[in-house]
């Protein structure tokens, strides 16, 4: 009998289910599928460094973009040897099929070339993942890789779950088989999101990598509770979360350009800084670098600037606070 991955469908997951389709089709039903080339491009940063954040890697955003750009950075080789991999590996997305078992070992073999011996074959060896010195999951023996991953290959091909389920599904029997001697999470976030974009091609570029690497503890909690009880739901529920709150932050990137609230144009920073926030004094840092266009450090020196010349102040906490616009007026 074909292999079936245990996962109970929860009321819960059938209702975030719901929320995300009609969140996506919100996204794809706006012109460029809701993401300009800049936003694209600004969101595949972040999942790059939000995935390899996970395993330690401590590269910025910055540095990223400066790698990409082919701009030297001065970081640990490997730290840039990684980010370089995973770069060009999701430039390749669209070159591959999910269910082709054969594709994800071609993805592997680039994501860790020059960082493990023999990168795109299946481990030879046993591996466990260890929490300190506790080992939390001890993965099947290397001899049954194989099998497995073919059984879980067979299930994406014939499954008739929605994309989202089946995704997440993947994504949590693939931690658990743990194929690979390293690189298994990069893997299983990537094969995740190809799964996605081979439902909406959209979904390419959803940031979700950033979005498990600020829940890092509950990603490895879900892993942890499905393990234990057999069942994907937990970690289903967990990675649907991750995606709502992905596409919540892809929208409210667009959310001046839909609302016609626009970002103010052909206005030197500063001055654009101030009109957004006299609309929103709220808004965060972030917000205000993806709404302009700029880097987080073009917005710093442009709020320092503000309020060395008394235009702006901030009220409160940097987490709970807001900003006061003084006098409407930069410079
Ligand atoms: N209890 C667990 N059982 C199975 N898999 C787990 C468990 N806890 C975490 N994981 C998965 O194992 C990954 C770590 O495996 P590995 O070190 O091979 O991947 P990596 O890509 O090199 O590093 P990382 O995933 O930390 O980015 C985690 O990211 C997570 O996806």
């Amino acid at each position: 009998m074909a292999y079936e991955p245990p996962f109970t469908l929860t009321s819960e997951i059938l209702s975030r289910v719901a929320d995300i389709a009609e969140q996506v089709g919100r996204l794809t039903a706006q012109p460029e599928q809701g993401m300009d080339l800049r936003l694209r491009r600004v969101n595949r940063i972040r999942t790059i460094t939000g995935s390899l954040a996970i395993e330690g890697n401590t590269l910025s955003e910055e540095q990223i973009t400066a790698i990409l750009n082919g701009k030297p950075v001065l970081a640990p080789p490997r730290d840039v040897q990684e980010a370089r991999n995973a770069l060009l590996v999701y430039e390749q997305l669209p070159n591959w099929q999910a269910s082709h078992e054969a594709d994800l070992l071609a993805a592997h073999k680039l994501l860790m070339t020059g960082l493990l011996d023999n990168p795109g074959q299946y481990r030879s060896g046993g591996v466990g993942v260890m929490q300190g010195d506790k080992v939390l999951h001890m993965a099947p023996p290397a001899s049954r890789v194989r099998e497995l991953m073919q059984q879980l290959f067979a299930w994406v091909k014939q499954s008739n779950a929605h994309p989202l389920i089946v995704s997440s599904v993947f994504h949590y029997e693939f931690e658990f088989i743990h194929p690979f001697a390293d690189g298994n999470g990069r893997m299983g976030r990537l094969w995740q999101t190809l799964l996605l974009s081979q439902w909406h091609p959209a979904l390419a570029w959803l940031p979700v990598e950033s979005m498990v690497h600020e829940h890092q503890a509950a990603y490895y909690d879900a892993i942890n509770n499905s393990n234990k009880a057999s069942d994907a739901a937990p970690f289903v529920l967990f990675m649907l979360g991750c995606i709502q709150q992905a596409l919540v932050a892809v929208l409210e990137q667009n959310a001046p350009v839909n609302a016609s609230v626009n970002a103010p144009v052909n206005l030197k920073t500063p001055q654009a800084i101030l009109q957004l926030l006299a609309d929103n004094p709220a808004l965060t840092r972030q917000q205000l670098a993806d709404r302009l266009g700029k880097d987080l450090r073009t917005i710093g020196r442009a709020i320092k600037k503000l309020q060395d010349v008394g235009a702006l102040q901030r009220r409160g906490s940097d987490k709970d606070g807001h900003w006061q616009v003084m006098n409407g007026q930069a410079e």
